[in-house]
């Protein structure tokens, strides 16, 4: 899974499909549409390049793929917003699901922030609708129950960057031509209370922390399943530090305790 992830930060994303789609026999390829209904795939391949969420779901794993797929830049429109949320609430309620691994099936990007035409020349109603939409997101990835990944193989200003805070962990590209943080302050757009405690989570991580991704690392590990429980076992009460601390209520004093 290391080398799976390290392709996949390279923007080898094909590559990490081939894997996937080999681990789980050439049938584990799921997709998922906005409707919430399920396709089965009957071999490796991508959806339909009209879907604005490209789920691939590695069923020998339980770890589903998530591709944001809206060229050219990923911005977070309310299309988009809402097709995350229903894709998020399937893979919650899926009981073979265990992890998720959010990423950009567009070359070079992995999101452009929140889409300004949504912020825009619209009435009220359409603001309410939009902000509404984005909590949605932060609360559903922030609290979801699966363990989640963000692998930022491209640029992710602004709102993509808070996208990726949401997530239990980041991984980003190695790449000087890929741009992150927070440039719509330039814009006199303040990003809101709950960022500080994202922010507080990142740059303040437990020790433990890596071994939580270790521990995901082994766990997708689905040929070395005596390591796994070796590893899981060894180092079960660091692990359960890690899990309780990307996974802490949402409480706007909680990051006191880590100061
Ligand atoms: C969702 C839950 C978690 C998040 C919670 C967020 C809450 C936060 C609340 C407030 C803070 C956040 C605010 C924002 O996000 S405001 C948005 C600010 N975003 C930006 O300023 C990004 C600006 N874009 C760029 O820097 C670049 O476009 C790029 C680095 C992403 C890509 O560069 P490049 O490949 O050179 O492409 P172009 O610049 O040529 O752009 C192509 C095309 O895309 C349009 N575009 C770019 N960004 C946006 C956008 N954010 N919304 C809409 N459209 C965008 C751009 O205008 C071009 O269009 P074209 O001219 O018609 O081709």
């Amino acid at each position: 899974m290391a080398a799976v992830l390290r392709k996949l930060i390279q923007g080898r994303l094909p590559a990490l499909a081939g894997v996937l789609c080999r681990r789980s026999g050439n049938e584990g390829h799921l997709f998922l549409n906005s409707s919430g209904s399920t396709l089965m795939q009957p071999r490796c391949g991508y959806s339909s390049p009209t879907e604005s969420v490209i789920v691939e779901m590695d069923k020998a794993t339980g770890v589903a793929l998530l591709k944001l797929n809206i060229p050219p830049v990923n911005s977070l429109s309310l299309p988009l917003l809402t097709e995350l949320a229903i894709v998020l609430d399937k893979l919650e309620m899926d009981k073979h699901c265990r992890g998720l691994i959010l990423t950009s099936a567009v070359p070079n990007i992995f999101s452009a922030g929140l889409n300004l035409f949504d912020m825009m020349d619209k009435p009220n109603e359409h603001y309410s609708e939009f902000w509404r939409a984005v909590q949605e997101i932060w609360i559903k990835l922030y609290g979801s129950s699966l363990a989640n990944i963000a692998a930022i193989n491209g640029s992710s200003p602004a709102g993509g960057c808070l996208l990726a805070l949401c997530s239990d962990y980041r991984i980003m590209a190695n790449n000087p031509h890929f741009t992150i943080g927070l440039n719509e302050t330039r814009l006199g757009i303040v990003a809101p209370f709950w960022y500080d405690i994202l922010q507080w989570r990142v740059h303040h991580p437990p020790p433990c922390l890596h071994l939580f991704v270790m521990a995901l690392v082994f766990r997708l590990h689905v040929h070395h399943p005596s390591a796994m429980t070796k590893v899981t076992r060894a180092y079960s009460t660091e692990l359960k530090i890690s899990v309780s601390y990307v996974k802490q209520p949402i409480n706007w004093r909680s990051h006191e305790i880590y100061k």
